[in-house]
């Protein structure tokens, strides 16, 4: 059973600080500022959990089996128009080939979940939806009261506290201890590695990642970081999912997939270089990055790859003739926007299955690139460039990639960043790089003044 109700527009960070005192259990956050689109959940009225390569296409009949005998009423018309109703919020793994350690205990390889409660706002509408799982022998009118309850105190917490400062968190004065999980060299090696097989043609591209464990001596303020990174990238998609003590949350500028009554778009995002520390130097970095034919390469087979595999799920499919620069804070990309009518019938769901890994963040040819991923990188991956974000009713809904992203349990965070590698690539600038996407989380964090 699904209600959503009008609610006035909230700062979805508040939102997501309230939840954590209403004591409702694990929270979701999930925002893109230059949209003004956000989706805050707590707690848990159902979860879809899926294992294996079929972890997608098994969370896709789940959700429809789920859908079918839901009641679902809308108190109003002045609702956000995509997110109202049950809404999954969620992630799947990288992959199922690598083995999983105990870092990410607790995330499945599938995982969506029908929150208890989610606010969700648009541009200037918000509502609230309240969800829960009832059979016939439930006591309903205790379930009713209970959920009166917590409306009543989520009303109480919302009059009775200030919004928090839109200011932007100040650094911490706090010490990191960072600690690559691979020594620098080794890393520098393996991309070194990977050269000389493309080389001898087992496969054109693969994107090699790293991990950096970060400590400090108080417990990480997830909430101050999850402004941070909403206030330095607000093209990003900021997000936080909430596994007891552990966060994977991160700023991702990587779109998977955003489906809209039916008309999907995506994006190829590879190839980078820094920012320049002045305008002309920025402007001379970004001319460079265009015309790098090996940034253009690493580029094209993301361009390729995604437009084949929309060919079999849409009617039309609209690539961009040629990609533009993404500017971030730290880095800039390669972008080319990808939009395409799906055919009838399919969601979402399909599309990330034939969309992920996309040669961004595994390689090219696919199969190559994963085996190789799996038997040289010595990292697990979990949820890290795996698909995360919510999908609704009628097959809308919005993905990103995971990138920029860490998890963080306490005093402790583990943060990743992999970067494409093809023929022509230099295993020191290629460390150079995943430093730059590293810089996302540190100061999201409070580090690197
Ligand atoms: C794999 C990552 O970035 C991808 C997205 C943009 C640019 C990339 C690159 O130039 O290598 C990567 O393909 C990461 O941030 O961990």
């Amino acid at each position: 059973m699904s209600i959503t109700l009008p609610i006035a527009l909230h700062d979805p960070q508040w939102l997501f600080t309230l939840f954590q005192q209403l004591d409702l259990g694990d929270r979701f956050f999930w925002s893109r500022s230059v949209d003004a689109r956000a989706l805050v959940g707590v707690g848990q009225a159902a979860a879809i959990e899926t294992t294996g390569p079929e972890r997608v296409s098994s969370a896709a009949t789940a959700w429809r089996e789920l859908r079918r005998d839901a009641i679902i009423e809308k108190i109003s018309t002045d609702l956000p128009a995509y997110t109202s109703g049950p809404v999954l919020l969620g992630g799947f793994t990288f992959d199922t080939l690598t083995p999983r350690t105990d870092l990410w205990q607790n995330f499945p390889d599938g995982l969506l979940i029908l929150p208890y409660l989610l606010f969700h706002s648009d541009e200037d509408k918000a509502g609230l939806t309240i969800n829960a799982l009832v059979d016939a022998t439930d006591a309903y009118e205790q379930r009713a009261n209970a959920v009166i309850e917590t409306l009543q105190r989520l009303s109480h917490a919302l009059q009775s506290t200030s919004a928090p400062s839109t200011e932007k968190p100040a650094p911490t004065n706090e010490e990191f201890i960072t600690h690559n999980l691979l020594p620098a060299e080794q890393w520098k090696n393996q991309v070194a590695q990977a050269v000389e097989k493309i080389r001898a043609g087992e496969f054109e591209k693969v994107v090699l990642a790293r991990a950096v464990q970060v400590e400090q001596a108080n417990p990480f303020d997830v909430d101050a970081t999850l402004q941070r990174l909403s206030q330095s990238y607000p093209g990003a998609y900021v997000f936080a999912i909430q596994r007891g003590s552990r966060y994977f949350m991160g700023a991702t500028p990587e779109r998977l997939v955003c489906s809209e009554d039916g008309q999907i778009q995506t994006m190829a995002l590879a190839g980078s270089a820094p920012r320049g520390t002045t305008a002309e130097e920025d402007e001379h970095l970004g001319n460079e990055l265009l015309h790098s034919e090996k940034n253009q390469g690493e580029h094209q087979f993301v361009v390729t790859t995604i437009r084949d595999a929309l060919s079999t799920l849409c009617s039309r499919v609209w690539v961009a003739d040629a990609p533009h620069l993404l500017k971030l804070k730290n880095i800039q990309h390669l972008e080319t926007p990808i939009m395409g009518d799906l055919l009838p019938g399919h969601s979402i769901l399909e599309a990330i299955e034939d969309l992920h890994p996309t040669p961004a963040v595994g390689g090219y040819p696919r199969l190559p690139a994963l085996a190789a991923i799996g038997a040289d990188e010595h990292l697990d991956r979990g949820w890290y460039a795996g698909p995360v974000g919510w999908i609704g009713t009628g097959g809308n809904g919005e993905f990103a990639v995971a990138l920029r992203s860490g998890l963080v349990e306490g005093r402790q965070a583990t943060l990743f960043a992999g970067c494409g590698i093809v023929a022509d690539s230099n295993p020191e600038s290629e460390y150079q790089e995943s430093c730059l996407k590293l810089q996302v989380m540190l100061r999201g964090l409070g580090g690197e003044k």
